[in-house]
């Protein structure tokens, strides 16, 4: 399932906006994704002009790109806390008079389960998305990171909850996609989220979940590019 469209102009700009509140001395959790990419590739310039920070990936390929973009590296277990998260999303609930404003789908990389534990470490957690990305309400499927054994059994559980789950399958492999951490993924449609703090800690709770991608109040900006500027949502 990976994510929508939305033009490289405007990603680009996203992250570029987001990686200026990288400060000397900031661990910087380094989100998954292409728009996050823009940022991973802006630190790495910032850092080539004497700005000095650590980061720590929350996947493979963030690592991947941070290796490329020499960004120096850290892990959770060797530093004291997070100061700066940068990540993308796959929607993000856009309707400043709802309860909801802000929260996230994530996972349209399948890295939600690691992206949430840097993202919520972090004492500023910056979103960098697209238009295509803003919604009124969070409708896209919601990425479940199950454990192997228990796909069939959170299928089933997911179905009694009102949504239909999806085995996500791999685009150039026979079977299913496997994470980084060895799991697999639900895609799980549950229509239009009017309450997706109610979703989120009931899908928590259904054992054999690892995480799941709604993330409820932990954004605290949203920078949104555009094919001429960014805007800025603060929560
Ligand atoms: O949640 C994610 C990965 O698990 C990504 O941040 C999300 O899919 C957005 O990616 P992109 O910036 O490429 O649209």
């Amino acid at each position: 399932m990976k994510t929508t469209g939305g033009s490289d102009a405007a990603k680009r700009r996203a992250g570029e906006r987001a990686a200026e509140r990288a400060e000397d001395g900031f661990v910087v959790g380094l989100g998954t994704g292409s728009t996050t990419a823009y940022a991973i590739d802006a630190l790495g310039r910032a850092i080539d002009d004497g700005l000095e920070i650590r980061g720590i990936p929350t996947s493979f390929q963030s690592r991947q790109t941070a290796l490329e973009a020499s960004v120096p590296l850290t892990t959770l277990e060797e530093v004291d806390g997070v100061d700066l998260a940068i990540d993308g999303a796959d929607q993000v609930a856009d309707d400043s008079t709802a309860d909801a404003y802000g929260a996230l789908i994530k996972g349209g990389g399948g890295a939600h389960t690691r992206e949430k534990l840097v993202d919520a470490a972090a004492d500023e957690f910056v979103v960098v998305a697209d238009p295509s990305k803003l919604a009124p309400t969070l409708e896209r499927s919601v990425p479940v990171e199950v454990i192997p054994d228990a796909y069939s059994v959170v299928s089933e559980r997911v179905r009694e909850l009102g949504g239909d789950p999806t085995l996500r399958a791999a685009e150039c492999k026979d079977g299913p996609v496997v994470t980084d951490n060895g799991n697999l993924l639900l895609d799980c449609a549950f229509g239009s989220i009017d309450d997706p703090e109610g979703v989120a800690s009931t899908l928590a709770r259904v054992p054999g979940v690892l995480e799941h991608g709604l993330f409820v109040d932990l954004a605290d900006i949203t920078y949104v590019g555009t094919d001429d500027g960014v805007e800025t949502r603060e929560y």
